[in-house]
């Protein structure tokens, strides 16, 4: 039985790759599909100059992609019959552009260091966001300063987030990436599993005394994370022994006020947001606090100062030579004409060995969507799989796959030009290797060439096509600042393409389909009977898994 989806008509026009700029776009890939990386970069000698671009401190070179100026015209039109410009406009102004949850996409305004006003249903909302960031700012220097101190009056040392999702990921990654900004006394540690040895593994090393726990979740209702927060209460009464304490060593974040009360937590504690905040874009909001205790106040506003300044670059500058523009299309080029599945992300960078991570929430929740924004079947391709880690690392476990296996993936190299230790040789074994792997994946190997280059016989298994597209990111350095700048162009290139491909990059029905079902799994795993209402698959496996367990707990 199909399943079939509700079609409701299109408000507006069709979407862009419905329209005549697709069939344009589709033919100008004729043209290009055998033409090779090598003869681009032959036929203009500027071809780096051309096709580069510097925004504050990132610099991007798109010159290894398969592109011409036609392209990137073709391709800018596209951008304009889907009407990006405008939409991005609604998003800044607080529009209500997620239209199946009824609300705004701000989190633009939660870095908005202009402190221009912001409406959201007629109210600015600034003075709260300012007043959010002012609060975690105190309430950091008290724990950094050891003036906030637990129960038996000592310093707090250990800072355990409990979150899952972009209550993690996020704060998580920047925790990671600015370790050399850290304050020396204070760890902070992530936990999101809610497989019990997570947390059991965590709470091991830590002293209740001296350990401060964040509850993060935007809606106080995730299970993980309810379950992991209750279980950390647990273990922290069986030593503190009394409620009153809680209040010294567990805070929230949360748009929850009534559920975080519930829970215990002093509403005094509790830091909020608001919906108009999506989960995967929430790391500037208070979500961020681990990372303010981390790195101090000063530290995140400047991570919030880079993104702001990627969210003017991208308001402001042309389409043509718009940073997150130019890689939105890019990957568009990519997925919907070249049929590429999938994009590669490799940092050459130990501290951002968590992007990829963090970008497969931000980039597959947001646009792995199969209906538009109407709930019409689409019938192009949205979406690409978003997988990759810290590229050296990758050099000697997936690259082959992407040098000489039949697929186009398309890849990121990020880089920071400043090494983050005195060891300057090794970072130049590590940019040796990040430029030979762009050029190798570009010009690949003829067959005259690998005769030629000493390789023993046979010689075809050794030839590479080459004619692989990646984009080069350089950071002048992997500071507070240019780590906000990269992580903001992310998240407007994962914009344009989700307005590209007319989806609602906002909602994530998908996995609130999940959630729905586990919990109704979950007390068949112990019923009494054999449980016979679910598929043969579901069923079978519940009813092993109930015979098993109680098997087990017999002996
Ligand atoms: O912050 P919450 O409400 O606990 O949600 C956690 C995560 O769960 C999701 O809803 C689904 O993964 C994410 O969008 C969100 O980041």
């Amino acid at each position: 039985m199909p399943i079939t989806t509700e079609q409701s008509s299109h408000a507006g026009s069709p979407p862009a790759l419905h329209q005549p700029i697709h069939a344009a776009l589709q033919q100008h890939y004729e043209t290009l599909r055998d033409v090779h990386l090598r003869e681009l970069f032959a036929a203009d000698p500027a071809r780096f100059e051309h096709f580069s671009l510097q925004v504050g401190d990132i610099f991007l070179d798109y010159s290894k992609n398969r592109i011409t100026d036609t392209t990137l015209q073709l391709l800018m039109q596209l951008a304009e019959t889907a009407d990006v410009a405008g939409w991005r406009e609604r998003m800044f102004q607080g529009d209500t552009i997620n239209n199946t949850e009824h609300r705004a996409v701000l989190h633009t305004a939660l870095r908005n260091r202009s402190n221009t006003p912001v409406l959201v249903d007629g109210e600015n909302v600034m003075p709260a966001v300012n007043a959010v960031i002012a609060q975690m700012s105190a309430f950091a220097e008290r724990v950094r300063s050891g003036t906030w101190t637990g129960y038996t009056g000592k310093p707090i040392v250990d800072v355990v987030n409990v979150g899952i999702g972009g209550s993690d990921l996020g704060p998580h990654m920047v925790y990671q990436a600015l370790k050399a900004y850290r304050h020396p006394r204070l760890n902070m540690h992530y936990v999101s599993n809610v497989d019990g040895a997570h947390i059991v593994e965590k709470l091991e090393s830590l002293d209740p005394e001296t350990t401060l726990f964040i509850v993060a979740s935007k809606t106080f209702t995730t299970q993980e994370t309810m379950t992991n927060a209750h279980h950390a209460r647990h273990w922290f009464l069986q030593h503190a022994a009394d409620d009153a304490h809680i209040a010294k060593h567990f805070v929230a974040v949360s748009t929850n006020r009534e559920a975080v009360m519930g829970f215990g937590i002093d509403p005094e504690n509790m830091f909020g947001f608001w919906d108009w905040v999506g989960g995967r874009y929430s790391l500037w909001s208070a979500i961020g606090l681990s990372v303010v205790l981390a790195v101090g106040a000063e530290n995140f506003i400047a991570l919030l100062d880079g993104a702001h300044a990627m969210d003017q670059h991208f308001r402001d500058a042309p389409l043509e030579c718009n940073m997150p523009v130019i890689l939105a299309l890019l990957g568009v080029w990519y997925s919907n004409y070249f049929g590429a599945e999938s994009q590669v992300i490799l940092p050459y960078d130990h501290y951002l060995r968590s992007l990829p991570l963090y970008l497969q929430q931000a980039d597959m929740e947001s646009n792995g969507k199969s209906v538009d924004r109407d709930g019409n079947a689409v019938d192009y391709a949205t979406g690409p799989i978003i997988w990759g880690t810290s590229g050296i690392n990758g050099q000697h476990a997936f690259y082959q796959l992407i040098h000489q296996g039949t697929r186009l993936i398309p890849a990121d190299f990020i880089i920071s030009v400043t090494p983050p230790t005195d060891l300057h040789a090794q970072h130049d074994i590590l940019m040796a290797n990040f430029l030979a792997q762009t050029e190798a994946l570009m010009r690949g190997r003829t067959l005259q060439e690998t005769r030629d280059g000493g390789v023993t016989p046979p010689y075809a298994p050794k030839v590479f096509a080459g004619n692989h597209p990646s984009n080069a990111l350089l950071l002048t350095a992997l500071t507070p600042h240019t780590l906000g700048m990269l992580i903001a162009l992310y998240e407007h290139k994962i914009f344009v393409q989700g307005i590209v491909w007319n989806l609602n990059s906002y909602d994530q029905w998908g996995v609130e389909l999940g959630k729905q079902l586990a919990k109704c799994i979950q007390p068949e795993l112990n019923a009494a009977e054999p449980v016979t209402t679910h598929d043969a698959s579901t069923n079978g496996l519940i009813n092993r898994y109930r015979q098993q367990r109680a098997q087990q707990r017999a002996i």
